[in-house]
């Protein structure tokens, strides 16, 4: 599946999520993302083997415009942001209308609020990140890409949500068919 995943400003740590998820390691010198980059990860999931393309875009504003070439084609989205800095939540609501109006109708959405290591800056309440993610039916974790929390948790939500229903089937018989499935109320705590 191919997975877009956007920070909301840059700084929020998303580059560092997705390197800690596909290399188990954390790099505190990661440079800003410079138009997007390109990776994948395979999640064992129950019997399957989940492989995902992961897109990673920058979060700068001036390449913004381009986000549109990751997302149209993608199963899933996680859009980060971080828990010390209330615009970056604010703004990650704008990415969800974006998504909700230009991209696909099935993408699985998955709000991430990075930096939970460090609740002493907290600006965003975990309550309402989370009553805000089950309103538009998101997955919602708090992760640290520095501690590694929920790292590998957040992709298995997603693998969970979109479970292969043919293989080989589909109407134009050459992909898979995939399925959200209803939310579930479940809260994963951080730190
Ligand atoms: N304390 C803490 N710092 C983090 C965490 N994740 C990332 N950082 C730091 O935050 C800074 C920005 O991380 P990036 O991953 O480059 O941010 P980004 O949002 O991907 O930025 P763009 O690539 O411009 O979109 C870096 O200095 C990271 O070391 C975390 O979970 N906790």
């Amino acid at each position: 599946m191919t997975l877009f995943y956007s920070s909301v400003d840059t700084g929020v740590g998303k580059s560092s999520i997705v390197w800690r998820f596909v290399e188990d390691n954390f790099d505190p010198n990661i440079n800003p993302t410079i138009g997007a980059s390109f990776m994948t990860k395979t999640v064992q999931y129950q019997n399957e083997l989940h492989k995902f393309l992961i897109w990673d875009t920058a979060g700068q504003e001036r390449f913004r415009a381009l986000a549109p070439m990751y997302y149209r084609g993608s199963a899933a989205a996680i859009i980060v942001y971080d828990i010390t800095k209330e615009d970056s939540f604010q703004t990650l609501k704008n990415w969800v209308k974006e998504l909700r109006q230009h991209g696909p109708p099935n993408i699985v959405v998955a709000i991430a609020g990075n930096k939970c290591d460090l609740s002493d800056a907290r600006e965003v309440s975990e309550k309402d990140a989370k009553d805000y993610a089950d309103s538009i039916h998101a997955i919602f974790v708090e992760t640290s890409a520095k501690n590694a929390i929920n790292i590998n948790e957040v992709f298995i939500e997603i693998s969970q949500r979109i479970p292969v229903l043919d293989a080989g089937g589909g109407a134009a018989g050459n992909g898979f068919k995939l399925r959200r499935r209803p939310s579930e109320t479940r809260t994963r705590t951080c730190c």
